[in-house]
């Protein structure tokens, strides 16, 4: 679903990702678990093409992001750190831009809208302004936004910032529903250690290089210490 070979990207003489490779196959929740500072938003501006990287390949869905890369960016959904819903158009006006650039056609798209609000239990009033909703409401709107043209692989950078504890949990819980049921992808960005809990898969990055792959177990395990969570402090924080 992703593959990412040697990927490097430098700001002046910083380093942000250093030759970093990963395969990420069809249906698994990864969690990607960095510090500040890690790398972790880079990557993401490097896989949706936002950014050009300095050395390294990205194929997302088969498809080349450099030679194909309208098809590699239509394998995929994002949702960025900073939202970027427009505050004063309704729920269902931000969902239609999208999906018009995304060439749904009107009926497929009014249709996908309901199924998938109604299934996150987002307000019922789609033309509600997005400026009244919850932070966890919008956040919800972003992941529907971004799954409308129904994209194999997911990536989420720290989606549950500003979320409480239960609509951080919603969410979690909704993507790894996806993951079971659609057989879709996520790769979720966070420096939560918690979030990992649920995780098939947890990668550490650190200083842009991968610390630790595997399971949660495998991972607590290669890291020395008794918990991911010290295991994650004590390897990254210098
Ligand atoms: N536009 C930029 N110009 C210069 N340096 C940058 C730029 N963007 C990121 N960096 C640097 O690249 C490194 C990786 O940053 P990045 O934002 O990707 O990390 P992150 O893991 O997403 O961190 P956070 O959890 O704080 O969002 C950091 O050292 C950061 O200071």
């Amino acid at each position: 679903m992703l593959s990412i070979r040697g990927l490097t990207k430098r700001y002046g003489e910083r380093t942000a990702l250093d030759a970093l490779s990963l395969e990420i196959g069809a249906g698994s929740f990864c969690v990607l678990l960095g510090p500040n500072g890690a790398g972790k938003s880079t990557l993401f501006q490097l896989v949706t093409g936002l950014f050009a990287a300095d050395a390294g390949e990205i194929i997302v869905g088969g498809h080349s992001l450099k030679r194909e890369p309208s098809a590699a960016l239509r394998s995929l959904g994002v949702v960025f750190q900073q939202a970027s819903l427009d505050l004063d158009l309704s729920i269902r006006r931000n969902l239609l831009f999208q999906a018009d650039l995304q060439g749904l056609p009107r009926a497929l798209a009014e249709q996908r809208i309901r199924d998938d609000c109604a299934r996150l239990s987002i307000d019922a009033d789609l033309g509600r302004k997005v400026r009244e909703l919850s932070g966890g409401n919008r956040r919800k709107i972003e992941l529907v936004r971004a799954s409308l043209h129904r994209p194999p692989l997911l990536l989420m950078d720290e989606a549950t910032v500003g979320l409480d504890p239960k609509s951080r949990r919603d969410l979690l819980g909704t993507l790894q529903a996806d993951v079971r049921e659609l057989g879709v992808s996520v790769l979720w960005a966070t420096h939560w250690v918690e979030e990992a809990e649920q995780a098939d898969r947890v990668l550490v990055l650190h200083k842009g290089k991968l610390l630790a792959d595997g399971t949660r177990e495998e991972v607590t395990s290669a890291l020395g210490e008794p918990t991911l969570e010290a295991g994650f402090i004590s390897k990254t924080s210098h």
